[in-house]
């Protein structure tokens, strides 16, 4: 087969021949977005998104909905359509819940939120529902969600290696209960248990036995939306039982839900800010959040920068210099790569620890991580659970993206200081960041 061409073309990455001065309005975030369409379409009634993500991810996520019978419709919005408040106007989507049934098909592309969140769904869907997706997605772990369904009572067809693709056998109901998990290779694991559970006859006791549990905050995000929706959940943080979730059965309520900026896609262009010792100001950031990208603003402290929240939004100010760093990323793995792409411009060596689940994500961002900033003449070395970077001197070359959109926006972050940069298919970041091109290139003025 011919290859794409989108996939090979290179996109020269913008050098910043000067300080970035710029106010970035970055779009929904895919996490929040995925998560409120899935527990809309769960309700007892019609509910609404505004200022989703329109990405990829988030697309796939509302077409598998409306193949299994749920109404979303796209409408431009003001704040008298609903009780959104001031902040309400401009995109929205208004889903519509409906029996879920099949037979229907699931493109779940590489997204980890659709390949997850929805098998549960599908149980409760009247007739089979068929899940495919993106050759990478046949590696990703899923495992955790077919096992656990079986034990709650689903009937799955797969290959039995328990992964994609496979086919829900839905009933129309599910009976749920207590289930045990190893959930140390993805968070999504659990989220996707606890999405669903309310409609679940017994709803469930997900008990995570594995070693670790990795991006905590995002099942924070998951208990956090279920219970703005009145579903009840116990949590370990709540003085529960260490590692147990438990969902009590219930009807969800149909809200009207403004998206928070993805922080972690907002992650680049405050790296600009550092990297060129700028300044950049991300509007709508949200002053209390679940999301991982909030601990950028100790992160790239740490590495030189300095922020402020304001009521407008989060500003992060280079100071024109760049320092290594040792930390964990276990909850915030998704920041991996940008932060890596900041620590190769360091003054100092880095540590980054805790993301050994990092190899099963978009690719092994790892290994990729390690080969491209090698490639254009750095030091990184893999870790067990980690990377170690010791900041060279680079060089312009390509910088392959392995269809990761944070490679893509990594190697961008990247081109920022280092002449001569390309990115192979820039086009990747359309997963979640779908203008990222025109983003980058307007907060440059170029
Ligand atoms: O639940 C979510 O929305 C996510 C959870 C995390 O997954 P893992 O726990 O698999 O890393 C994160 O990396 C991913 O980008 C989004
Ligand atoms: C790991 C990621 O995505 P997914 O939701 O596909 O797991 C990511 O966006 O960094």
């Amino acid at each position: 087969m011919a290859p794409n061409p989108a996939h090979t073309a290179l996109w020269p990455a913008p050098h910043a021949s000067e300080a970035v001065a710029a106010t970035v309005h970055v779009p929904g975030s895919k996490s929040v977005t995925n998560r409120a369409l899935v527990l809309a379409a769960l309700a007892s009634e019609p509910g609404w998104l505004r200022r989703p993500l329109r990405s990829r991810d988030t697309l796939l996520m509302a077409g598998a909905l409306r193949a299994m019978g749920v109404g979303i419709e796209e409408t431009v919005s003001s704040s008298s359509a609903g009780a959104g408040g001031p902040d309400a106007g401009g995109e929205a989507w208004r889903v519509l819940p409906a029996g879920l049934r099949g037979p229907a098909t699931v493109d779940v592309g590489n997204a980890g939120t659709v390949m997850r969140f929805l098998p549960p769904v599908a149980a409760l869907a009247d007739g089979p529902v068929r899940f495919d997706g993106d050759p990478r997605a046949y590696e990703r772990p899923l495992n955790g969600v077919i096992d656990a369904l079986r034990v709650l009572g689903a009937r799955i067809d797969d290959d039995d290696r328990g992964a994609l693709p496979l086919t829900v056998h839905g009933s129309g109901a599910l009976d749920g209960g207590t289930v045990e998990i190893d959930a140390s290779s993805s968070s999504q694991f659990v989220s996707a248990l606890l999405l669903s559970a309310p409609r679940f006859n017994q709803g469930v006791e997900v008990r995570h036995t594995g070693s670790s549990l990795p991006s905590l905050p995002h099942i924070r995000m998951t208990v956090d939306m279920l219970r703005a929706v009145g579903a009840q959940v116990d949590t370990p943080e709540a003085g529960g039982e260490p590692n147990v979730w438990r969902v009590t059965p219930g009807a969800l309520l149909g809200r009207d839900l403004t998206i928070e900026p993805d922080l972690s896609n907002a992650q680049p262009f405050l790296a600009a800010a550092l990297v060129t010792g700028g300044r950049v100001m991300i509007p709508d950031w949200p002053a209390h959040t679940t999301q991982p990208g909030d601990r950028l603003r100790e992160i790239f402290t740490e590495m030189g920068g300095s922020c402020e929240l304001t009521d407008h939004g989060l500003v992060l100010t280079g100071s024109g210099s760049i320092h290594g760093i040792d930390v964990d990323l276990g909850d915030v793995g998704e920041l991996t790569p940008g932060i890596a792409a900041v620590a190769a411009l360091a003054d100092s060596p880095s540590t980054l620890r805790g993301v050994s689940h990092l190899r099963l994500h978009e690719t092994d961002r790892l290994a990729a991580l390690t080969k491209e900033i090698n490639e254009l003449g750095g030091d990184v070395t893999e870790t067990a659970d980690g990377l170690h970077i010791r900041p060279r001197r680079l060089h312009g070359g390509i910088f392959h993206t392995y269809d990761d959109h944070r490679m893509a926006t990594a190697g961008a972050v990247i081109g920022l200081a280092v002449e001569g940069v390309q990115i192979e298919n820039v086009a990747t970041t359309a997963k979640t960041l779908p203008d990222f091109p025109d983003l980058w290139t307007g907060m440059l003025g170029v």
